[in-house]
């Protein structure tokens, strides 16, 4: 099985608008399996766009201009991800790749129980799985993310964020997708529990073997939890490296200009351990 997980290649983006944005600009880069790859730089440089140009998520008016992603499966096969058709393209979104969106906690169905609603990705996405079998799944996801069965009738309100963006986690994992793409996913929650979830989904790579691409303008904090780190700048990245060399060796002025503008780097380094 190979290293690579995903190759992206050349990869550009274009708003249509007037004028037109470039925002992704011939970015090219390897995720490796199982590894934690963070995607830093400042808010508009394109992170959002990258990441979900490469699952085909974007609408007009953006335009993809150029490049290849292709997808190495866990089977052997490669996945052209430009070929795929719309129906192929949503299979491939829920049983490959995840995602967990920004306050995505929010989104969750206020008039149904959280059991029902990761029931319902069994539902639609593992036709062959009894209704036990749905549950008995449920069960096991709510206590992998470390909510609890018992929560399993609860209502999201009933829920604190941080509870209700692990059943989001939950959700992205029913799956068992080879990638995790993360966007913010605890940008929301206090620093405590965000600290907490991170240590997670560190310790869930570990156990499942998924990679996660993960999105923030929080360099510390991806210094913490990522293998490796890609540096955007309008539209291109500047450095991709490991996140101990990001952090005492960077050779990109950019990235030091980066580094140097969270002052809290200069204190200890925190508690999520990679
Ligand atoms: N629908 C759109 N129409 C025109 N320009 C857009 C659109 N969406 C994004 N852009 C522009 O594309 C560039 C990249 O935006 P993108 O949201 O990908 O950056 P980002 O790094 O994810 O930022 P943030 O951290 O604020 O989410 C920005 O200049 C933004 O203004």
């Amino acid at each position: 099985m190979s290293d690579t997980l995903l190759s992206v290649r050349d990869f550009t983006v274009v708003y249509d608008v007037d004028p037109p944005v470039r925002a992704v600009r011939n970015v090219s880069l390897d995720v490796r399996r199982g590894e934690i790859l963070g995607l830093a730089g400042e808010s508009g440089c394109g992170k959002t766009t990258l990441a979900y140009g490469v699952q085909r998520l974007l609408k007009a008016p953006a335009v993809i201009t150029s490049g290849s992603v292709v997808f190495h499966d866990a089977s052997g096969e490669d996945i052209d991800v430009n070929r795929l058709d719309a129906d192929e393209m949503r299979r491939f979104r829920w049983d490959k790749i995840s995602m967990v969106f920004q306050g995505a906690m929010n989104s969750l169905n206020p008039v149904a129980t959280i059991g029902s609603q990761l029931e319902d990705v069994f539902e639609v996405h593992r036709l062959t799985l009894t209704r036990a079998q749905r549950r008995a799944a449920v069960v096991e996801l709510l206590e992998i993310v470390k909510v609890g069965a018992q929560r399993s009738r609860s209502y999201p309100h009933e829920l604190s964020g941080g509870m209700r963006q692990r059943v989001m986690i939950a959700m992205a994992l029913a799956l068992r997708p080879q990638l995790m793409v993360m966007d913010e996913p605890t940008t929301a929650l206090d620093v405590l529990v965000q600290r907490e979830i991170l240590r997670q989904i560190s310790a869930l790579r570990h156990e499942f073997g998924f990679s996660v691409i993960f999105i923030t303008h929080d360099l510390p904090l991806l210094l913490e939890i990522s293998d490796r780190i890609a540096i955007m700048r309008n539209g291109e990245i500047v450095e991709l490296d490991t996140a101990e060399r990001i952090w005492t060796d960077p050779q990109d002025e950019y990235t030091k200009t980066l580094l140097s503008s969270f002052p809290r780097l200069t204190a200890q380094k925190g508690m999520v351990r990679r």
